[in-house]
């Protein structure tokens, strides 16, 4: 299987005993990057995907399909292991089994299940969540999905800032039950939070975004958290870039004459340059 050595690598993270932060990948040049800074994998979000793939927020509105071609153009281009935010597996538990398929197919390394009710229902502001029985059914079926063992499959819950901590932890031990194989939490919003998790649960912990006191990745680490996530700033600063870049030339500056470009080294890097052209010499005759 092309893609088992990536899944084996983000399994290596999660039965650690080390706490890691992820790249955030949206696209062949960012994860090319996150690869050469040595990070030990990459974290695919699903408003970066929409934000990358649409121009969009982060409201549902990118399919399966766009999010698994994404992922596709991210798995050639490096093999670095990404874990995918498959949001809720787009529709019912039918589709997160589809969704596996294509994500598996695409060669994510893991990918995680919400159990958030998507996209928003009518006339709800605020997030809501699917029921418990419902969770676990999408959890089941994620896990009957895969065809590759390897592929990592993670139950993701928000109840902690949508609910209670304690409907958390309810949902926290079934996906566990389910047999997912790590625990995915957002929304929490101290140690004592973390703490309660951590003990009704025994699996890996990944967190998403987190308050200052749960900054400490020793600490996460004795929590058994092994994956903290640190937001989306690359594709904020790669916007940032571009905008100034477009306005400078816009206003007139001439293009020699503009800040803040990658050097020439770092474009040849990220295209990964020499390695075309060795192999361009190899099979377009230019090897005599
Ligand atoms: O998974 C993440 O990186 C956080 C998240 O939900 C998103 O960015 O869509
Ligand atoms: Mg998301």
């Amino acid at each position: 299987m092309a893609f088992r050595s990536r899944r084996e690598k983000l399994r290596s993270i999660l039965s650690g005993g080390t706490c890691v932060h992820p790249g955030s990948v949206y696209d062949a040049i960012s994860i090319r990057i996150a690869e050469d800074l040595g990070f030990p994998l990459g974290m695919f979000g699903g408003s970066v995907a929409s934000l990358a793939v649409l121009g969009d927020p982060d409201i549902t509105l990118i399919t399966l399909t766009e999010l698994a071609e994404q992922m596709r153009r991210m798995s050639r281009a490096a093999t670095l292991p990404v874990l995918v935010d498959a949001d809720h597996g787009y529709g019912n538990a039918l589709n997160v089994r589809r969704t596996v398929q294509e994500l598996e197919m695409a060669g994510a390394a893991g990918l995680t299940i919400e159990d958030t009710l998507l996209p928003a229902a009518f006339g709800e502001t605020k997030a809501q969540l699917i029921s418990l029985e419902e969770g676990v059914g999408k959890m089941k079926a994620a896990l009957g999905g895969r065809s590759d063992p390897s592929l990592v499959i993670m139950g993701r819950t928000g109840a902690a800032a949508i609910t209670s901590i304690e409907d958390a932890v309810r949902r926290a031990k079934a996906y566990e039950a389910a047999g997912v194989d790590a625990l995915f939490f957002t929304g929490i919003k101290s140690r004592a939070e973390l703490e309660a998790l951590a003990s009704a649960t025994r699996l890996p912990i990944v967190l998403g975004g987190a308050p200052d006191e749960l900054n400490a990745l020793d600490y996460l680490a004795s929590r058994r958290v092994r994956i903290a996530l640190q937001g989306h700033a690359p594709i904020a600063a790669a916007t940032h870039a571009v905008y100034e870049t477009q306005k400078a030339l816009r206003e007139g500056v001439a293009p020699k004459s503009l800040k803040g470009l990658a050097s020439s080294e770092l474009m040849a890097r990220v295209m990964r340059e020499g390695e075309a052209r060795v192999r361009s010499a190899d099979v377009l005759g230019l090897n005599k």
